[in-house]
């Protein structure tokens, strides 16, 4: 059993926790589609429970073949998600270097802020290279109508009222309504996995949620001459599953079968969502957590905003019950999210950050 510290694009692995409570890779090739389905949740909300049924086992079906799919009809409005890369854009662009630094996620102890773009060669071999820059914030009750208590999962850094104005009360806007969607969507799941419909909603009353917006520039120079691409390399996402809101440059590719880079094409008016590994495992690998990596070839900038949603820290994920069976007995570790996502940030922060 290997000790991975991060996901082996040859391999076609996530990361999970091993039996033996050892970070270990799962290698099993995603499934059949050779494309990124599409799913209409027109119905999600349906007072029928067939058609919530068949909207779930679309759903199911996405996550345990591809573990990616685009989801329309999802019940954001547009203006909030166009609203939200205008507040990318302020961002970015309107706060000087040194504001964005005074957040920077190394100064959080829950690494919540902003991430510069890192070109530094003597980085350690054990990051992830970080050609954009990013900024993301954690969860608080104000932006959840199902909210059951006060605390949130640790102080973001949001950028001072007067560097910004309105920014959070703007971000706010969309951050209420991805919680929303990722509820009913956790409905699905359930219904799709033949568990109570709100099965996995009473391991949410304080979810790990992280709002991100990253900027991958046209290029990013390099000390010494020379410009790279910017991007992220392949990886696996660690929480439940993420929402990515895109506009128009194409940047993002998923592994599919037989070892295909395709790309997710921006749709306008649809989502990308993608399992991550907390809910791989705790699906015993029936739902995938697929690879999938940015490249910005476009010549223009690219904006784009992941909303993550994880379990509560202190959510026990056991294998579930209808994942398991003789042929397929359970693989990993009854784990709490907290756990395993703690083991996750210190493999992508490590100390010698
Ligand atoms: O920017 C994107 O399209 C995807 C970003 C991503 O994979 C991530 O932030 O984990
Ligand atoms: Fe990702």
């Amino acid at each position: 059993m290997t000790d991975y510290l991060r996901s082996d694009v040859d391999e076609h692995s996530h990361i999970g926790v091993g039996k033996k409570g050892k970070v270990d890779t799962v290698t099993e090739i995603p499934g059949s589609f050779g494309k990124i389905p599409v799913v209409d949740l027109s119905n999600m909300g349906s007072p029928s429970i067939e058609e919530r049924k068949a909207v779930a086992k679309a759903i199911c079906d996405a996550c345990t073949k591809v573990g990616f799919f685009y989801i329309k009809n999802h019940g954001v409005p547009q203006e909030l998600v166009d609203g939200a890369f205008v507040e990318a854009r302020r961002f970015f662009h309107e706060l000087s270097e040194d504001q964005k630094m005074e957040l920077v996620n190394s100064k959080n102890p829950n690494f919540y802020g902003y991430a510069p773009i890192r070109t530094d060669p003597m980085r350690s071999a054990r990051h992830m290279k970080h050609l954009f820059e990013s900024v993301n914030f954690g969860y608080e009750p104000q932006f959840d109508d199902a909210a059951v208590g006060t605390e949130d999962n640790g102080a973001s850094f949001w950028p001072k009222e007067e560097d910004l104005p309105d920014f959070k009360k703007n971000l706010g806007k969309y951050y209420r309504s991805v919680i929303d969607l990722s509820r009913n969507l956790l409905r699905m799941f359930a219904l799709g996995l033949d568990l109570d419909e709100d099965f996995f909603n009473q391991f949410y009353k304080r979810p790990a949620t992280l709002l991100k917006m990253n900027h991958y520039p046209k290029s990013i120079p390099i000390n010494g001459g020379g410009a790279k691409e910017a991007g992220i390399e392949a990886h696996t996402d660690l929480q439940g599953f993420t929402i990515l809101a895109q506009e128009d440059v194409k940047s993002l590719e998923v592994l599919l079968k037989d070892g295909q880079w395709v790309d997710a094409e921006p749709v306008r008016g649809a989502f990308v969502v993608n399992i991550g590994d907390s809910i791989a495992m705790w699906t015993n690998d029936l739902f995938k957590s697929t690879l999938h990596r940015v490249v910005n070839r476009e010549g223009r900038a690219r904006y784009s905003i992941p909303f993550c949603f994880g379990p509560d820290f202190d959510a026990v994920m056991e294998t579930l019950p209808s994942c398991a069976t003789a042929d397929r007995p359970a693989k990993y570790k009854t784990i709490t999210a907290g756990e395993y996502h703690r083991m996750r940030l210190n493999l992508i922060y490590p100390k010698d950050d």
